[in-house]
């Protein structure tokens, strides 16, 4: 049967620091390569509020925001052979079509196939599936999270259990997987090694806990908003420390508390100030330090290149290095075979219509994450 365009409840995104409003969005029925996806729940993450800020240079509006989903297929475009109605998936925004460059390189998950069109808020025919009145609103990240129907190519998409819970496999979208990602991909942590994050949010803890997972010998939390630091030990942070406590810097702290410094370092905010500090808490020779944290427009990272050239290394990380297709299931069978937990991380849970409070809440420093359940 042929879809039609379909109504849907979505928060959009009109203008950069302008609260988001609930509209009721046109949702074009898939083209070729293109799958339609009913979403069930979503989490709202740090880069959603970024890019609402004005921050992001790739920031365009109106788009419909969101990116930390999950929901069930509603239906597929012409020659789509990999998803069916009904499967039950997470919408990537680092897709994986297996066949560009990047994706063949064995070197990196960044798959560079539709990343142009993405960037400018397009699918990849330069068009979007959503209008208002005619108007058309932008996606974003490819995956628009933020409407209750959304549209996305076929190879952003990963399918996974139909028996894991939606309103929390969602956080595998982003925050959780970044997180555990950046640890066994990114770094790969050893057993023993000493590890600092920066920043106690959802990307931060998912660090914590994959440090664990690692056999990290020593976990060191450090953030300015003490509240954190509880849920922090529980994951298995072993020391938590706030910046503000000391009269010097805090990679001089470090530095001191662990005779040298750290193996790996994770800058889990966004603050180049502190990827500074994440960088020269590392230890000479071999310390390495790793940037999730996303910078805003015009910023700019600086260090004395001989922290460099004695042996320590600065890296980057997006969606923890993970290829979604292919990987990204097996996160979700970890997940449900009980090997982390994702509950821990939801503090709060609401309506779209709320979706406002999700973003106060965070940078109240309330949240972790917020989850949008659309039956609710
Ligand atoms: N690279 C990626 O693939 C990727 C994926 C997801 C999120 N991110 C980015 O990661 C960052 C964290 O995201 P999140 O959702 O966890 O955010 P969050 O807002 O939930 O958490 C950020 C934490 O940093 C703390 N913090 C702020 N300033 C600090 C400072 N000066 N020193 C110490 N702690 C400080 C806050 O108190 C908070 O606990 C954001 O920049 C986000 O855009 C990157
Ligand atoms: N658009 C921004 C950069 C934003 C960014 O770095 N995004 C991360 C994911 S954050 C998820 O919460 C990412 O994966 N980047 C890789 C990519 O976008 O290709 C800018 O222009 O600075
Ligand atoms: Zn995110
Ligand atoms: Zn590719």
């Amino acid at each position: 049967m042929t879809a039609s365009v379909l109504k849907s409840r979505a928060a959009v995104a009109w203008g950069a620091g302008k609260p988001l409003t609930i509209e009721t969005v046109d949702v074009a029925p898939p083209k070729a390569g293109e799958v339609r996806v009913r979403i069930v729940a979503t989490g709202v993450c740090h880069t959603d509020a970024f890019t609402l800020s004005g921050d992001d240079p790739e920031g365009i509006f109106p788009a419909i925001l969101g990116h930390e989903g999950a929901g069930i297929v509603e239906s597929v475009g012409e020659g789509v052979t990999s998803v069916q109605v009904g499967d039950h998936v997470i919408p990537l925004y680092t897709p994986e079509c297996g066949e560009c460059k990047f994706c063949k390189s064995g070197k990196t998950n960044l798959c560079q196939k539709i990343r142009e069109t993405q960037g400018k808020g397009l699918m990849p025919d330069g068009t979007t599936r959503f209008s208002i009145d005619g108007q058309p609103i932008y996606h974003y990240m490819g995956t628009s999270t933020f409407s209750e129907y959304t549209v996305l190519p076929e190879i952003s998409l990963a399918k996974i259990n139909p028996e894991a819970p939606l309103e929390e496999v969602c956080l595998l979208g982003c925050g959780v997987t970044t997180g555990m990602g950046a640890v066994s991909n990114t770094a790969k942590v050893e057993p023993g090694d000493t590890v600092a994050v920066f920043g106690l949010g959802g990307i931060g803890l998912s660090v914590i806990i994959g440090a664990a997972m690692a056999g990290a010998g020593r976990i060191i939390a450090i953030d300015i908003n003490e509240s954190k630091f509880e849920l922090a030990r529980k994951l298995g942070a072993t020391d938590c420390i706030n910046p503000k406590d000391y009269d010097k810097s805090i990679q001089e702290v470090i530095v001191e508390m662990t005779d040298g410094g750290v193996e790996y370092s994770f800058e889990c905010i966004g603050n180049v100030h502190v990827m500074r500090s994440a960088l020269e808490c590392c230890h000479k020779g071999w310390g390495e330090s790793v940037i999730i944290g996303v910078a805003g427009a015009g910023q700019e990272i600086s260090t004395r290149p001989f922290q460099l050239v004695t042996g320590r290394v600065w890296r980057g990380s997006a969606f923890g290095g993970v290829k979604g297709r292919s990987q990204l299931p097996e996160y979700v069978e970890r997940y449900m075979n009980g090997e982390f937990k994702l509950d821990d991380f939801i503090t709060h849970t609401m309506s779209l219509d709320d979706i406002n409070d999700a973003f106060d809440l965070m940078h109240e420093g309330k949240s972790i994450r917020t989850v949008i359940h659309y039956n609710k």
